[in-house]
């Protein structure tokens, strides 16, 4: 069958791609209070299944405390939706974005009595770096731009609001030629990128920011640091990463839902490593998606089968 795209379950209801629409007045138009999630179905050789689903769900949930959002859905009615939005559109890999969101009643920062809506869209989403990214890695330059601090805002709820602050970062780096940024906290430490989380690799062990550095606690950074520790390797998960040490890394690459594990060639036009994927990075990778696509039958209870 072929895939429609056609479909977005809203507050309880399927309707057609066209008919998903909300109010202007929508609190989380106005002021970025919406929490979301992105998330890939992998068309394994068991058919599609959803990635560390049960995880997403988590922290979805998680996102809305700081808000005093209510999810008037359960666990099981967002992924039974979830589920059957894949079945009807007969979609295998694809990505799945839910949100939540301050709705509409009346404006005012406070969102008073403005109700909690929810939507979850899937549609197929290639390689979100670009084709080559993968095997040959990306340019990145730091940008101007420093993250939020999470003292500021809690970095660690995936809020809509948030990425105004990795568009200025991303599109400053697209604005000068390179594919995407690196992003450092107001300490001037590496936080992660615009929408991946990074990883440093020197002298066969491997770093990435700690949870304390102002960035999302992302699932495939923790996929990526179990898979390295399943395969021998130190991982430093907790630690600051100073902008210097960029450019003495042996290897870099980001990680993300989206970004898969996308290897970084060259910061700022100092090239890093070898000037391409480097070997960590390619066996990582290697097993992230022998992981996903189901050549190995490891971390089974890391998928959801639709
Ligand atoms: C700021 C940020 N940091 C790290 C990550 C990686 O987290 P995880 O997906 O749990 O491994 C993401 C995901 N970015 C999502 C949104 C991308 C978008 O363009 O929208 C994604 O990868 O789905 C971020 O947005």
């Amino acid at each position: 069958d072929d895939m429609d795209v056609d479909t977005i379950w809203m507050d309880g209801e399927f309707v057609d791609w066209d008919d998903a629409q909300i109010h202007v007045l929508s609190h989380g138009l106005h002021y970025g209070t919406g929490v979301f999630e992105g998330a890939r179905c992998y068309d394994t050789e068991e058919g599609p299944a959803i990635f560390r689903w049960e995880e997403h769900l988590d922290r979805l949930f998680a996102s809305t405390k700081p808000y005093d959002m209510e999810i008037p859905f359960s666990r099981e009615e967002l992924s039974e939706a979830t589920l059957e939005l894949i079945r009807r559109q007969n979609l295998e890999s694809c990505y799945i974005r839910p949100i939540a969101f301050f709705g509409y009643h009346a404006l005012g920062v406070s969102p008073g009595e403005c109700p909690t809506d929810v939507a979850i869209a899937a549609w197929p989403w290639g390689t979100y770096l670009g084709e080559e990214a993968l095997e040959n890695g990306i340019d990145v330059m730091v940008s101007s731009w420093r993250k939020h601090a999470s003292s500021q805002i809690p970095t660690n709820a995936k809020t809509t609001g948030l990425y105004v602050n990795s568009l200025l970062a991303g599109e400053e780096a697209r604005r000068n030629g390179y594919r995407e940024a690196i992003v450092l906290n107001k300490e001037g430490n590496v936080a992660e990128g615009p929408g991946e989380n990074i990883f440093l690799v020197r002298d066969g062990e491997i770093f990435t920011p700690g949870l304390s550095e102002s960035i999302l606690d992302g699932i495939t950074r923790n996929t990526v640091i179990t898979l390295a520790e399943e395969r021998g390797y130190e991982v430093h998960d907790n630690v600051s990463i100073s902008r210097g040490e960029l450019n003495t890394a042996d290897e870099l690459f980001f990680t993300g839902s989206a970004a898969e594990v996308t290897p970084i060639k060259r910061v700022d036009n100092v090239t890093i490593g070898n000037g391409s994927r480097g070997p960590v990075t390619e066996e990582l990778q290697q097993a992230f998606f022998d992981l996903v696509e189901r050549r190995t039958d490891d971390h089974d209870d890391w998928f959801t089968y639709v």
